[in-house]
């Protein structure tokens, strides 16, 4: 008779440190914009994303994010779209941040290098204009010098208060 071993996921991933740099300033994404956003932000124990958000001393939006074994796209290695939900989020948030109610209406993302999975790693966001309804916000996953993925996000705000 042949045997055939179930394989059980078993969650060993530890703690994670995902303390911001010096001159940082933690940021409540949730007060600002509500606890929906649950896809990215929503399982701070989870195996998916585990992310903190700050504010740096420009006042622009930061986040530290963990890319976790469910976020597997290449072996080894963060999805693309995993990458871009991040994106998604951190840039429209960083829209709210800065004081526009919106939706992200473009997000354009050049993918630079393989994302290793259990890797802690940083968001920048930098508000680069708005005018009309329009909000562009430019930004990057990176590690030191080492950029993951860098996005162009035109975010629309909504109509009404
Ligand atoms: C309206 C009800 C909305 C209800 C939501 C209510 C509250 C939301 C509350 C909280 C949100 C919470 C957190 C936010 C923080 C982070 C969000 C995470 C990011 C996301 O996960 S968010 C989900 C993904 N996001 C979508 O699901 C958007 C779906 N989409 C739409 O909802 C519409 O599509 C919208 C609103 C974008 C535009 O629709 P619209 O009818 O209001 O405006 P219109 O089309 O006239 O565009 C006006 C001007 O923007 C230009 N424009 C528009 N879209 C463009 C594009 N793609 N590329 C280039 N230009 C574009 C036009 O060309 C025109 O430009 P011009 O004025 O120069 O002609």
């Amino acid at each position: 008779m042949r045997v055939v071993k179930k394989k059980v996921l078993v969650d060993v991933c530890g703690p994670v440190d995902l303390s911001g740099d010096e001159g940082w300033v933690a940021f409540d994404a949730p007060a600002l914009v509500g606890a929906s956003l649950r896809f990215v932000s929503g399982e701070p124990d989870g195996n998916r994303y585990r992310v903190r958000y700050y504010r740096d001393a420009e006042q622009q939006l930061r986040a530290r994010i963990w890319f976790g074994p469910e976020t597997e796209g290449p072996p080894g290695h963060s999805h693309g779209g995993a990458m871009a939900a991040v994106l998604d989020e951190v840039l429209g948030l960083a829209a709210w941040a800065a004081g526009h109610r919106v939706v992200v209406g473009n997000l354009n993302i050049s993918f630079r290098n393989l994302l290793p999975l259990e890797e802690v790693v940083t968001v920048e966001s930098t508000v680069i204009s708005a005018a009309g309804r329009k909000v562009m916000v430019h930004g990057r996953i990176c590690l030191g010098e080492t950029v993951f993925a860098e996005a162009e996000c035109l975010c629309i705000t909504l109509p009404g208060k």
